[in-house]
């Protein structure tokens, strides 16, 4: 039986000192013993989607109590993509995951505490936690925050429509809209608290923590402000106390996140993400998260899931659903109940809720037949429609559910959007080690493409050449030097993908880059592309001009070069300074060079290359 790790600080004499400070932080003499509980919450001011998490952590940590454990809850950074985008301060937003891993780590380590619930959100921190879980293995429970109501605006014009963080990016540049819309748009599109509306980086990824099984049901779906959120906090804190029991009291390592998370769980955590179009930053974390649990998963695991999984749903930026219709169509366990039915899951599976994928989708698919009264009376809970910061601050229901798998916002296999499921890996001379595609955001008509590069050197010139009208039809737009070395950190080119949208180029060309993409764009956007340049990768060897070639039905990319020439370049680009961008003054500070030292590339999750360790 393991002892409980907490035995260190709470016994024996010689522990005195720790427990008299235990005291001091409200520690009653009977409590010595019990659980404690690492309470990590990321409640942050700066960012909507951890705006409202100061009252869970107190409400989790009352469960925790309640339930017979010791709650001590601490606070990680969070850093809102969507306000640090198209400037220096996209920079720090991948290294931040990073840094949330350690800090979780630091906490639970230095007070030997021996569970662990994650009160994560946004884009860095669902990922940071989940690294850190894997990396400590001791019992875990993931509850997010919830994401936002999707936005309503009525235009100058008298036009209802909804919308989302996106719009106004890329509204903002359309010429053709007004000064008076824009302002409507801005006001309207980020209506209450929560992660931003659209299957973005931050839902995608609450999303697969229910589909890995260290998140309960709706966790990844039930919006921010609705009172049926409180249920679901309390019922993380009780769950991470009967886990914590399980494991130390009876010695069953089932429940510990290794055990959960296993690559059977993330083939499906990645089954599910390619049938709902996730945001493609998804392969770089999970790549991360699978090598803090030492599994053999990686992009290669991820292309032939790929293969097989059909596109089942179409959310913002991919389609015109939000996360409330997903919850409304039954959450995540609907789409996992598609594709149980489809034959696409492996089974051999369990969570922290339920002992088995069967057990699991017998109590929460909605469509599965049997589905629990509770189960049912959560999916129909519904957006308030009122500008809201707040938790449970609305309580609407939605009078039906949608379960409807031929036309409706979750489709069975049968009735699938496309085969070809919603990310693809793409290999070729481009991208030697990979690069990734959202399929679900890119229109059919140009699943293969061929264009003229027009190359530049950041993101700043990017935008800068297409607010200047120098892309045009048929461009290849080929955004280098902002890979997780070169940038350093891996930039978001949600400014770019939405200019280009804003400008009516999002069908008429691509953009190829060595950074990543925020879940919110859409279009030919292919990122990833690994090797990086400024670890050498082809990409770095791409002139104006030349022809690019991409196949997503047949997942190649190639830089219509001769291998001949490509040499020269190499030898000519080595030989004058190396990898490095041209021109560019770009302030980097020690904190970020000191990421950049240490960085892998985009196939291997970007995640420190700990053989440097020694
Ligand atoms: C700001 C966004 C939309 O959240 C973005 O950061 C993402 O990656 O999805
Ligand atoms: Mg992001």
């Amino acid at each position: 039986m393991p002892e409980l790790r907490s035995r260190t600080v709470t016994h024996g004499r010689n522990m005195a000192g720790a427990r008299a400070l235990l005291r001091a932080a409200g520690v009653a003499r009977e409590d010595f013993g019990k659980p404690i509980i690492a309470v990590a919450n990321s409640f942050t001011e700066f960012v909507p989607g951890h705006t409202h998490l100061q009252p869970v952590g107190r409400i989790v940590s009352e469960a925790i109590k309640q339930a017979g454990g010791i709650p001590r809850e601490f606070n990680t950074i969070a850093v809102d993509d969507g306000i640090a985008m198209g400037h220096g301060g996209m920079l720090y937003s991948l290294p931040s995951r990073d840094l949330i891993a350690d800090s979780v780590e630091y906490m639970v380590n230095a007070h030997c505490a021996d569970a662990l619930i994650c009160i994560s959100n946004c884009d860095k921190i669902t990922p940071g936690m989940l690294m850190a879980a894997l990396r400590l293995n001791i019992p875990t429970v993931f509850v997010s925050g919830g994401p936002m109501e999707a936005g309503k605006a009525t235009l100058v014009d008298g036009t209802v429509r909804k919308l989302d963080l996106v719009d106004a990016i890329s509204q903002a540049v359309n010429e053709n809209v007004s000064d008076e819309d824009i302002a409507i748009i801005e006001e309207n599109a980020c209506p209450t608290c929560g992660s931003c509306s659209g299957m973005f980086t931050a839902n995608s990824m609450n999303c697969l923590t229910e589909a890995i099984g260290l998140s309960l049901p709706g966790n990844g779906s039930v919006l921010a402000t609705h009172t049926a959120r409180r249920a679901l906090y309390e019922q993380a804190g009780r769950t991470v106390v009967e886990i914590a029991n399980r494991h130390y009291g009876q010695d069953d390592h089932s429940v510990l996140p290794r055990s959960i998370a296993t690559r059977a769980a993330f083939e499906n955590a990645m089954a599910l993400d390619i049938a709902m179009g996730g945001s493609t930053n998804t392969i770089l974390h999970l790549l991360a998260a699978a090598q803090e649990a030492e599994l053999d998963f990686d992009m290669r695991a991820i292309d032939a899931v790929s293969r097989r999984v059909p596109c089942l749903s179409k959310v913002a930026p991919n389609g015109s659903y939000y996360m409330e219709d997903v919850h409304r169509a039954g959450g995540i366990p609907a789409i996992l109940g598609e594709l149980y039915r489809g034959g696409l899951l492996n089974e051999d599976v369990h969570t922290v809720h339920a002992d088995s994928l069967a057990e699991w989708l017998k109590t929460w698919d909605v469509r599965g037949g049997s589905p629990s009264a509770e189960a049912v009376e959560l999916w129909h809970a519904a957006p308030g429609c009122v500008r809201s910061a707040e938790a449970f601050s609305q309580s609407e229901r939605w009078e039906t559910l949608d379960t409807d798998a031929a036309k409706g916002c979750i489709r069975s296999v049968e009735h699938a959007y496309s085969v070809e499921g919603g990310l693809a890996v793409l290999y070729g001379n481009l991208a030697e080690d990979g690069c990734i595609v959202k399929t679900a955001g890119v229109d059919e008509s140009i699943w293969t493409f061929s264009g003229p590069a027009v190359v530049v050197e950041s993101q700043e010139d990017a935008v800068e050449a297409i607010l200047a009208k120098r892309i045009k039809e048929g461009d290849v737009v080929v955004i280098r030097y902002e890979g997780p070395k070169g940038g350093p950190g891996m930039q978001e080119m949600l400014y770019p993908t939405s200019f280009l949208k804003g400008r009516g180029l999002g069908k008429a060309c691509a953009l190829v880059t060595d950074g990543r993409f925020s879940g919110g764009t859409s279009g030919l956007s292919i990122g990833h592309a690994s090797p990086e340049a400024a670890s050498g990768g082809t990409i770095a060897l791409v002139e104006d001009g030349d022809t690019i070639a991409i196949d997503i039905p047949g997942r190649r990319i190639s830089l219509e070069v001769p291998a001949e020439v490509l040499d020269e370049r190499r030898r000519a680009l080595e030989a004058g300074g190396g990898y490095r961008p041209k021109n560019r003054d770009r302030q980097v500070s020690q904190a970020l060079r000191a990421y950049a030292a240490m960085a892998t590339s985009a196939d291997k999750g970007a995640v420190r290359d700990i053989s440097r360790l020694g």
